[in-house]
C-alpha cells in the first residue's frame, strides 16, 4: 500500500505557532480542518492548475466550518508573483465583503502560497491564513516559516513580509499529479537540508533519491518530515533572519540571480537553487572553507536529481548587480551562504574575483 501515518511537527514560534501535518489523504481528513480560526467566511487562493484538481475537495471539507467558502483562481506561473496578482486578490476579497476574520487557504505551490500568505498579511492589517501546499517544495520549504512576498523585475522576493500561517498541510497524495521536472525542483531544497544541517540527511537522500524520484510515500513522508524538522528548528531559533535563518538561503545567491537575469519562469525556482549550490560549493571550495570531492559529490546528486548543473550565460555584469540586491548584502558587499562540508554553513563576503572566477568556471 502507498499510503503511510499521518504526522505531525510543531514549529515552536511563541503565539505564533503552528502545526504541520503530513500524511496521505489530508484534504479529506476533517482532522486536517477542525480547531481553526472561526469565520463565516474563507477565502480559497489557487491557480488556473491546481484549482481544477483539488479546489473542489478542499471547498467540501471546509464547508462545515464557514458558511461562505469563496474561490479565487490566479493565473500560473512565476512570472504572475507580483503586484497585480496580489491585488486581484484583495479584489476579491473586497468584492466579497470579506470581514477581517476571513481565513485565506493557500492552495498550490510557492507562488501561491508567498502570494496568499502576503495578501493574508495586508488585508485590512492582518487575517488568518492557512498554508495547503501541493509541490513538493512548497511541502518541503516554503510552506513553512512565514517568509511570504511578491518578486519585482529587479530582483527575487523584494516586497514582502514576514507573517506565520495557522497551520500547513502536507498531503502527499496531490504529489502524485506533480510533473517530473516540478518533483526535481523540489529535491533541490530537500537536498540543501543536507550540506547546511544534517549530513546524515544527505546519506538518506542519496540513498533514497530513486524512490522519491518515482514517488514511493513512505521515502517522501520521511524527506518533506525530515526537511520541516530542520526548517522549523532554524525558523524558531532566528524567525527574523537576523543571522542563522540565513543558511536556508544555501544557493540562493546565484540561483536567484539566474531567475531574474533570464525573467521569471525560465528557469524555475529550484533548478536555481541546484545549480546556486554547486556554485556555492564550488565558491567555498575556492575559499579553502571545503574539501573539493564534497563540491563534486554535490554535483553529482544535484544532477541525479534532474536538475541544471551549469549556469546559464548572462553578462558577468549583471550577475553582480543582480546579486549586490540579494537581501543578504549589506552596503552592497555581497554576501554568501558557504559550506564546509560537515554539515554547518555560514554566511560570508568572498572577493570579487573569486566570485567572477565561480561564475566563469559554472557556467555554459
Ligand atoms: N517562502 C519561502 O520560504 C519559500 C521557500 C522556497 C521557495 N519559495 C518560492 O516558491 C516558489 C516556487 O514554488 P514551486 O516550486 O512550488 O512553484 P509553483 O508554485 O510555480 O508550482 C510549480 C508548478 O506546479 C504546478 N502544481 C502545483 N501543485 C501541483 C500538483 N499537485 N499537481 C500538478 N501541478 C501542480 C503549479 O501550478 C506550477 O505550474 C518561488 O516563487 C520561490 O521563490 C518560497
Ligand atoms: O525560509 C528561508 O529563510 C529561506 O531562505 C528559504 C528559501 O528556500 C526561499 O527560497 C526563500 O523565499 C528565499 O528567501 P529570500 O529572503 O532570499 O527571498
Ligand atoms: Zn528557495
Amino acid at each position: 500500500m502507498n499510503s503511510v501515518p499521518t504526522s505531525e511537527l510543531r514549529i515552536d514560534l511563541g503565539e505564533r505557532s503552528y502545526d504541520i501535518r503530513i500524511g496521505c489523504g489530508l484534504l479529506s481528513d476533517p482532522a486536517s480542518w477542525a480547531g481553526l480560526p472561526r469565520a463565516s467566511q474563507a477565502l480559497i487562493v489557487s491557480n488556473t492548475t491546481v484549482a481544477p484538481l483539488y479546489a473542489q475537495r478542499l471547498q467540501q471539507a471546509l464547508a462545515p466550518h464557514h458558511a461562505r467558502v469563496l474561490q479565487v483562481v490566479l493565473p500560473d506561473g512565476e512570472e504572475y508573483k507580483d503586484w497585480a496578482t496580489l491585488n486581484s486578490i484583495f479584489n476579491a476579497l473586497l468584492a466579497n465583503e470579506c470581514d477581517r476574520r476571513t481565513v485565506l487557504y493557500a492552495l498550490g505551490g510557492g507562488v501561491v502560497g508567498d502570494i496568499t500568505g502576503f495578501a493574508a498579511a495586508c488585508y485590512m492589517r492582518g487575517v488568518p491564513f492557512v498554508q495547503v501546499p501541493t509541490t513538493l517544495l512548497a511541502q518541503v520549504d516554503s510552506s513553512v516559516g512565514g517568509k511570504t512576498a511578491v518578486n519585482h523585475p529587479r530582483g527575487k522576493n523584494m516586497v514582502g513580509a514576514f507573517y506565520q500561517p495557522q497551520r500547513v498541510i502536507c498531503d502527499l497524495d496531490v504529489l502524485d499529479t506533480l510533473p517530473p521536472r516540478e518533483l526535481s525542483a523540489g529535491l533541490a531544497e530537500v537536498i540543501k537540508y543536507g550540506p547546511i544541517a544534517d549530513l546524515a540527511f544527505l546519506d538518506w537522500i542519496e540513498a533514497h533519491l530513486d524512490a522519491l524520484r518515482a514517488l514511493d510515500k513512505a521515502a517522501l513522508a520521511h524527506a518533506v518530515r525530515r526537511s520541516c524538522e530542520i526548517k522549523a528548528a532554524v525558523v524558531a531559533a532566528d524567525e527574523r533572519e537576523s543571522d542563522l535563518r540565513a543558511i536556508l538561503n544555501f544557493g540562493h545567491t546565484f540561483g536567484h540571480a539566474i531567475e531574474a537575469g533570464l525573467g521569471y519562469g525560465q528557469w524555475l525556482h529550484g533548478e536555481g537553487v541546484g545549480c546556486g549550490m554547486v556554485m556555492a560549493a564550488e565558491l567555498s571550495a575556492r575559499l579553502g572553507l571545503v574539501q573539493a570531492d564534497f563540491p563534486r559529490r554535490l554535483r553529482t546528486l544535484v544532477e541525479r536529481a534532474g536538475l541544471p548543473v551549469r549556469a546559464p550565460a548572462l553578462p558577468m555584469e549583471q550577475w553582480l548587480s543582480l546579486m549586490r540586491l540579494d537581501k543578504k548584502a549589506l552596503a552592497g558587499e555581497i554576501r554568501f551562504v558557504l559550506i564546509d562540508g560537515l554539515g554547518k554553513a555560514v554566511q560570508r563576503t568572498a572577493p570579487e574575483a573569486l566570485v567572477r572566477e565561480v561564475i566563469a568556471a559554472c557556467s555554459a
